[in-house]
């Protein structure tokens, strides 16, 4: 599939209305992800940093930016139907495993610190935790911080052109599935990128229309 095509297909993706993403069965937000509002302070990023109250944000909160999260079954993923159904459905026909570990990445140090730094990409990034846990930090409407915990058996979708970064937890280990439409892409493009293309869909898709929303409500 070329280039022209997969961008096609992933703008169709975050085209579809949000109703469409709630109502379609495959998508279960009520076996609900940990996900909370963060509080930045310069304390070890591998800790939860939690607000104080903590303040928790919902899947339909998530599902609101346009990341998606489904809750599967970690020790059958080498034959899980559920997984089959949503990569069939959703094109991912790449799939690899990375394995965070020293022993087993290159630059390791380098890349935790790479995955760190706020960026977005062209594409969906799609990740499943098979072991370990680690954090996806996003940045909702109003450019806060929203720490979403990975635990084994948590498929996750960040759409296109949404700040992110992750971090390892203080359990220091995670082996994730990735998963992509075509050849694999894993072109990071650091803040600020207002002009980036993917980053444009996306603020018209998502961050616009919820302000719309909301200043109706
Ligand atoms: C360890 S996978 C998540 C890190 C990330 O955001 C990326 O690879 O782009
Ligand atoms: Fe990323
Ligand atoms: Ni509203």
């Amino acid at each position: 599939m070329d280039q022209t095509r997969i961008h096609f297909y992933t703008t169709q993706i975050i085209s579809s209305s949000i109703t469409k993403i709630a109502n379609n069965p495959e998508y279960n937000p009520s076996m609900a992800i940990e996900a909370w509002f963060m509080e930045e302070n310069d304390e070890d990023k591998r800790l939860p940093h939690h607000c104080n109250p903590k303040e928790f944000v919902s899947p339909d909160h998530l599902a609101d930016i346009g990341v998606l999260y489904w809750d599967l079954n970690p020790k059958v993923y080498e034959n899980d139907v559920k997984l089959q159904k949503i990569r069939q459905d959703r094109g991912y026909n790449y799939m690899d495993i990375l394995d965070l570990c020293p022993e087993k990445v290159e630059n390791y140090e380098q890349k935790l610190r790479n995955f760190y730094t706020e960026h977005i990409h062209a594409d969906e990034e799609i990740r499943y935790c098979l072991e370990g846990n680690g954090y996806f930090d996003v940045r909702d409407k109003d450019d806060r911080w929203i720490r979403i915990w990975i635990k084994p058996g948590d498929l996750i979708i960040l759409p296109a052109g949404i700040y992110h970064r992750f971090t390892l937890d203080t359990t220091n280990y995670i082996k994730l599935m990735r998963l992509f439409l075509g050849e694999p892409v894993w072109t990071a493009h650091n803040r600020p990128q207002d002009n980036h293309p993917s980053r444009r869909d996306y603020i018209k898709n998502f961050t616009d229309k919820n302000l719309g929303c909301s200043a109706g409500d």
